[in-house]
């Protein structure tokens, strides 16, 4: 055979594996993956060639945009997950979709998130994210699996011991009542003792406070400035994150790309800056004293280490997780403190009898026990993280399913925290007396709370999560009576973490000192 035959034998091989891979990836993996679960019993929307239920999912939630729930009801699926609204009333509570050609799986039982969840063998993966959502989030403990993860989180750990997080609620109550104090002067400034205030925005910008300062100790100043850029970075990456991505543009420089560079290039100088001045203060405070405490090369076999790079990620991550979700948490708690008026006076008088005039500290937080319940009902009805995704590492039995091997599950934290079969009739109404016997005995079953997620990669700031929130409630049930503005309008969407769409605007009034 002469080279140029050689040469079309090669092509003709590639082309025919190219065909092949594009024919099991478009139609052969759908239609084995969907008569699979059709065998089983398990069924969900058709498959559509290419776009899998891309377009049905988009246009329910286009539909969804405008919908603005009653203010009574805590039954939010409709409006922040229409699409297992309607799938879960045709198809029951395991439902196989598709995007694009990516087979996923929703889980809605708290048995079988379970399994998932707290899988030490490695079955179940953290998927391969977007470049657009690694960005907004950070490389960092969220993501990253395997060997990295134990040893990040081997550092990390200490950062949230109890001693930690006993210094750190002086600095929370610190930020809180800056904050507080600023509302009162709005009072004296106004004519009218009761004031409106959007408070979700003044939660974002409280709780990217209190990150600063127990992440960067001395240096948090710098470290709101960093807040600010990954803020706008943050707003161009959801952009991004909501169009339907193409391989390779997140490289091509269109205008938006070229300000998400720059963003970055900021960033990254802010915190190459914040770490630079607190190696020269030796500096061992906060979060970020800790990660510097152990910076040397990642193979060192001796102590576990953290080279620059990933300290920078780890800031990045901290920052998103450590923020986003406890200002949505404190803001649905304010929302549900408002709607059951008798609740904010229960609490506001555990707060006076435990605490008095003082800033909360540990003990009395820890006595709190009607805030408590509060608050897990609270993540409950309105947990800030609607979803935890996995993949399956090979084919797998899970429950009485078999799964085959890459599905990605998308454990529904909405849906298992609003079952029925788990929570009772009244699993829609706001009732934190369920939990008055511990989280374990507070549904049918022990773990069908999993708003921190379970297993070894749950949550490592719950702790901090949760002090906070009461920190942040306590102080403002001491000076403030809090009611709904009229204009509220009752509509929960899902924008990475679960957040009113409208904002939540609040009359405030002042207590007597
Ligand atoms: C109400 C507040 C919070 C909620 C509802 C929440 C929820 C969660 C959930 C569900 C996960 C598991 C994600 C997954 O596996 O895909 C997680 C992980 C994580 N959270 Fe939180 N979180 C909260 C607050 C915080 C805070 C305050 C911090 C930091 C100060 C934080 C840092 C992290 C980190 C680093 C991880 C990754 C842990 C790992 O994989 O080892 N979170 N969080």
């Amino acid at each position: 055979m002469g080279y140029l035959g050689i040469v079309m034998v090669a092509l003709a091989v590639v082309l025919f594996t190219k065909t092949w891979q594009l024919f099991k990836v478009v139609l052969w993996r759908p239609y084995t993956v969907t008569k699979m679960f059709e065998n089983q019993g398990v069924r969900g929307p058709p498959w559509k060639l290419f776009y899998g239920s891309t377009p049905e999912m988009k246009k329910l939630n286009q539909d969804a945009h405008q919908l603005v729930l009653d203010i009574k009801s805590n039954d939010i699926i409709q409006k922040a997950q229409p699409f297992y609204h309607k799938w879960s009333s045709q198809y029951g509570q395991t439902i196989p979709y598709w995007i694009g050609t990516e087979p996923r799986l929703i889980i809605s039982d708290a048995e079988l998130a379970k399994q998932i969840l707290s899988n030490k063998f490695g079955f179940y993966v953290k998927p391969k994210m977007s470049h657009s959502l690694i960005r907004l989030i950070g490389n960092g403990l969220i993501f990253i699996d395997g060997e990295d993860w134990a040893r990040h989180k081997r550092i990390l750990n200490p950062a949230f011991s109890i001693d930690k997080l006993k210094v750190m609620i002086k600095k929370m109550a610190k930020c809180t009542v800056e904050m507080l104090d600023e509302w009162k002067n709005r009072a004296i400034v106004a004519e009218d003792p009761r004031f409106k205030i959007i408070i979700n925005e003044d939660f974002r910008k409280l709780t990217a406070d209190i990150i600063s300062h127990t992440a960067f100790g001395s240096s948090y100043a710098q470290g709101i400035e960093a807040f600010r850029a990954q803020e706008e970075l943050q707003k161009y990456s959801a952009a991004s994150l909501a169009d339907i991505f193409l391989p390779g543009s997140q490289f091509l420089p269109t205008l938006s790309n070229i300000r998400i560079w720059k963003l970055e290039r900021e960033l990254n100088t802010i915190l190459e800056q914040i770490v630079s001045n607190k190696l020269k203060s030796h500096d061992g405070d906060g979060l970020l004293g800790i990660m510097l405490g152990a910076l040397g090369s990642s193979d060192s076999k001796d102590s576990p280490k953290l080279n620059m790079k990933e300290i920078i990620e780890e800031c990045r991550t901290f920052f998103f997780a450590g923020h986003e979700t406890s200002s949505n948490l404190l803001t649905w708690m304010v929302f549900l403190l408002c709607k059951h008026q008798e609740w904010q006076d229960r609490l506001r008088e555990e707060v006076m009898k435990e605490c008095g005039e003082a800033i909360p500290d540990a003990d009395m937080l820890n006595k709190l026990k009607l805030m408590n319940m509060v608050v897990l009902e609270s993540l409950r009805l309105y947990g800030p993280a609607p979803d935890i995704i996995r993949q399956a590492s090979r084919d797998l039995k899970l429950g009485n399913l078999t799964i085959p091997k890459d599905i990605l599950l998308v454990i529904n934290v909405l849906a298992i925290h609003r079952n029925k079969t788990h929570w009772g009739e009244d699993a829609d109404d706001f009732n934190p007396l369920r939990f008055k016997n511990g989280v374990s005995k507070a549904a049918a079953h022990p773990n069908a709370l999993v708003a921190f997620s379970l297993g070894p990669r749950a949550c490592i700031g719950q702790n901090f999560a949760m002090l906070e929130v009461k920190t942040v409630i306590a102080l403002l049930l001491q000076r403030f009576r809090f009611e709904l503005s009229p204009d509220y309008k009752h509509a929960p969407v899902i924008r990475l973490t679960l957040q009113p769409q409208f904002g939540l605007p609040i009359l405030v009034t002042p207590l007597p000192a």
